[in-house]
């Protein structure tokens, strides 16, 4: 296993968000962490990223506990953070967005650009003058620079254009043939589902349903997932 979440519970301060979340995330796999609004996926993912550090359980990322990392040392063991909210720096160009997070590998300039021709046209561009959908671009593609070998997106198509999300969508397709491994949360569920190799889902705080797009079946959309 690439990923291991094993049992974890995770607070904000007193708060308790979650209660025994469980997964993992094998080699080249695709898996979808799924549930209503507020079960706990982002607080899942930062508590992978240790961007709010689980007071039990355990992660383990390539079998290396991460319980006592700070944040860019998980993100130096390999995992590739598109946060919600497509935070780049603003007043930085598109080129230099993408270097300032560089690490060798495979994915260079050149390898974003094919993946965004958008990004490309717009290499000079200041980050905060991109469109909301280019600077989720500009976000996925610096994640993908620090080589990551697990990439985590949280809802990465929410609120663009119906074209932009297109484009998104087609890239995520692209980096999974590739074979990179990729958790991600999305609330576009006839674009999940096709991608995903697995679905997760939380339901207050704790992981209840795990199992194969082609098993979740609308009853089981509309127990844990419908509004
Ligand atoms: N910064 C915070 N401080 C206190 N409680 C928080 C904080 N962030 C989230 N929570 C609480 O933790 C629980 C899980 O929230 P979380 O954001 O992880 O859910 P989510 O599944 O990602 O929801 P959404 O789909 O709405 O983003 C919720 O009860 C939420 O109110």
């Amino acid at each position: 296993m690439l990923l291991d979440v094993k049992d974890i519970a995770t607070y904000y301060g007193s708060s308790q968000a979650l209660f025994g979340v469980e997964f993992s995330v094998a080699e080249g796999e695709v898996v979808a962490l799924m549930g209503r609004n507020g079960m706990g996926k982002s607080t899942t993912i930062k508590s992978i990223c240790n961007l709010s550090a689980p007071k039990t359980g355990r992660i383990l990322f390539d079998g290396k506990d991460t319980g006592k990392l700070a944040p860019y040392k998980v993100a130096r063991l390999g995992v590739g953070l598109v946060p919600e909210g497509r935070r780049c720096f603003p007043n930085l160009t598109v080129h230099e967005n993408l270097v300032a997070a560089a690490r060798p590998g495979e994915w260079t300039v050149s390898e974003i650009n094919a993946l965004f021709p958008r990004l490309e046209e717009r290499h000079a561009q200041i980050a905060r003058s991109l469109s909301g959908g280019e600077q989720q671009m500009l976000a996925i593609g610096r994640a993908l620079m620090t080589n990551p070998r697990l990439l985590i997106l949280d809802e990465a198509t929410e609120g663009l254009a119906p074209v932009i999300r297109q484009d998104i969508w087609k890239a995520l397709r692209q980096l999974k043939t590739k074979g990179l491994s990729i958790l991600l949360v999305d609330k576009t569920l006839s674009e999940l589902l096709p991608v995903a190799d697995r679905c997760v889902i939380l339901e207050n705080g704790r992981s209840v349903w795990t199992g194969a797009p082609a098993d979740l079946t609308p009853g089981l959309q509309d127990r844990y997932l419908g509004v």
